[in-house]
């Protein structure tokens, strides 16, 4: 498979997703929870971000309705007000208002007192267009995720004790054979989709570039 441009290798993996029928979506997301049932990870962890599926994206309700039941508590990426390009995490719970931003996505309206700092996540799944069996990952091509989720490379000595998992969540049909990683680019540790957990053996570094990014 030949494409020239990341646009044009975008447009292709979100038409693929958005192909898949109601009942494999269903079937999909129940078996992407079953995987997470497997990571000790998971089932350690107490605050978890999460997304509203959203472009035939890998529907996470399963996950989220499992999080409420154990009483975890969850959080939703919202558009930063201020800081263009950037989200912010915030508690999300089944009474949450919900408001819809300018890409028409449900988030939690903002609230000061309900945004949860990076620091304090034990698992980011992200959403996702496409990804490699090395742990790169494209995503909508906002660079959202890449630039709010750069303070966690940067190898401060509070995150060498207590690491935040970045896991992609996709269908399948989402790999790719091999993308190119860009100096931004974020690695995941995990890539779930309903047949595999991809555990990239070195998940790939972020490369490093003169002038550092926010
Ligand atoms: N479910 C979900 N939530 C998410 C993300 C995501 O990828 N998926 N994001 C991950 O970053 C952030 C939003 N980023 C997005 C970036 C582009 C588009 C999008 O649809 N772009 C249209 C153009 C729309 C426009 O410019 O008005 C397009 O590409 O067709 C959507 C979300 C935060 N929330
Ligand atoms: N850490 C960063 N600092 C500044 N700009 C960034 C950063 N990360 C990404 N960008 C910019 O964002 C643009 C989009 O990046 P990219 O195509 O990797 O987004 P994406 O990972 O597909 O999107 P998303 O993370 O929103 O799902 C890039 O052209 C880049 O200029």
């Amino acid at each position: 498979m030949q494409y020239s441009t990341p646009q044009e290798l975008r447009q292709h993996f979100r038409q693929r997703r958005r192909q898949l029928s109601h009942l494999e979506q269903q079937q999909a997301s129940t078996a992407v929870l079953e995987h997470c049932h497997q990571l000790p990870e998971f089932s350690l962890a107490g605050n978890i971000a999460c997304y509203l599926a959203e472009d035939g994206e890998l529907d996470p309700t399963p996950i989220i309705d499992y999080c409420w039941q154990q009483k975890k508590h969850l959080c939703l990426p919202v558009l930063h007000p201020f800081c263009k390009g950037h989200l912010l995490f915030v508690r999300y719970e089944s009474n949450t208002l919900m408001i819809p931003n300018r890409f028409n996505i449900s988030e939690p309206q903002l609230e000061c007192a309900r945004i949860v700092p990076l620091s304090d996540l034990d698992i980011i799944f992200t959403p996702l267009v496409a990804f490699d069996s090395l742990g790169h990952r494209m995503g909508m091509g906002g660079g959202f995720y890449d630039r709010t989720l750069a303070p966690l490379y940067r190898n401060s000595p509070e995150q060498q004790h207590k690491k935040v998992s970045v896991i992609g969540l996709a269908h399948d049909c989402q790999q790719a054979e091999k993308l190119t990683a860009q100096a931004w680019d974020l690695p995941m540790q995990k890539i779930i989709t309903p047949s595999a957990v991809y555990t990239p053996e070195q998940p790939p570094q972020r490369i490093k570039h003169g002038s550092e990014h926010p």
